[in-house]
C-alpha cells in the first residue's frame, strides 16, 4: 500500500485554516470542498487516457480523453459529504455511493446506518472519502462493504490521517492506496486526531 501525502502549498495552506478553531462552518465547508478538489487532482493522476481526433474551429486535433473504467466516489457520512462539491466539480460524470457510519462514543467503533451504492459499482474504480482517518475503523468498514459489493479497485482519500489509522488500513487492506494532506501525531483518549481539526462533521454542519 502506498500512502501519498499531498504536500501542495495550496492544500497545506487550506489545512492550516481548517485547523484553526476560530474558523466557522461556512469557511470550514468551503475549505473542505476546495481541499478535496485539489487532492482529487492527484488521486486521479493515473486515470487511463486514449487519443481521439476532435474537430476544432481551425482543423482536426489529436487529443486525449479519459478512457477505461468509470469512477465512483463514496463519501462516508456525514463528514465525507463535505468533500463532494469539490470532487463533483472536477469529475461531474462520476457516480456517488453513500455509506453512513457514526462512531459509538464509548467503543469508538463505527455503527452502520445507511448504505446506497450505484447498481454498477462493481464495474467502477472507487475513491472513498472522509476528511479524517482516526482509528481507521470507519474506512476499513466502508472498504469491506465495497469489496462485498464486488469493487476491485479502491482508493481512500482523507485530509488528515493518524498513524494508527494508516496502520489499521495497512493491516486490513494493504492494496488500498491512501491519499492524505497531513499525517498528525496520533489519537487522544476519545479517538480524536491530535492536533487534527476536531470533529469534521460537526464543523461542516455546525452541529456543535
Ligand atoms: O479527529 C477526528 C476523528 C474522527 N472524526 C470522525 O470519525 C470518523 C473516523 O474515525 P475512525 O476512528 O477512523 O473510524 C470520521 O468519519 C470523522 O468524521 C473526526 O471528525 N475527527
Ligand atoms: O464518525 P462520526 O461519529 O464523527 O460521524 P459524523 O461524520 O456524522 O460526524
Ligand atoms: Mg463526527
Amino acid at each position: 500500500m502506498a500512502v501519498q501525502r499531498i504536500d501542495h502549498p495550496l492544500v497545506q495552506h487550506k489545512i492550516t485554516l481548517m485547523r484553526d478553531k476560530m474558523t466557522g462552518p461556512k469557511e470550514f465547508r468551503e475549505l473542505v470542498a476546495e481541499t478535496a478538489m485539489l487532492m482529487c487532482y492527484e488521486a486521479t493522476r493515473d486515470l487511463p487516457t486514449k487519443e481521439i481526433e476532435i474537430a476544432t474551429p481551425m482543423g482536426v486535433a489529436k487529443s486525449k480523453i479519459i478512457s477505461g473504467r468509470k469512477l465512483a466516489f463514496v463519501p462516508i457520512l456525514r463528514a465525507g459529504l463535505g468533500m463532494m462539491d469539490g470532487l463533483m466539480t472536477l469529475v461531474p460524470a462520476a457516480k456517488v455511493g453513500h455509506i453512513g457510519l457514526f462512531r459509538d462514543t464509548k467503543s469508538h467503533e463505527p455503527v452502520e446506518y445507511y448504505v446506497k451504492l450505484p447498481e454498477d459499482i462493481a464495474e467502477r474504480d472507487v475513491i472513498v472519502v472522509d476528511p479524517m482517518l482516526a482509528t481507521g475503523h470507519s474506512a476499513v468498514q466502508a472498504i469491506r462493504i465495497l469489496k462485498q459489493a464486488g469493487v476491485a479497485n479502491v482508493k481512500f482519500m482523507c485530509i488528515i490521517a493518524s498513524p494508527e489509522g494508516i496502520a489499521a488500513m495497512q493491516a486490513a487492506y494493504p492494496e488500498v492506496d491512501i491519499y492524505c494532506g497531513a499525517e498528525d501525531q496520533g489519537l487522544n483518549a476519545d479517538a480524536y486526531i491530535v492536533p487534527g481539526m476536531g470533529d469534521a462533521g460537526d464543523r461542516i454542519f455546525g452541529t456543535k
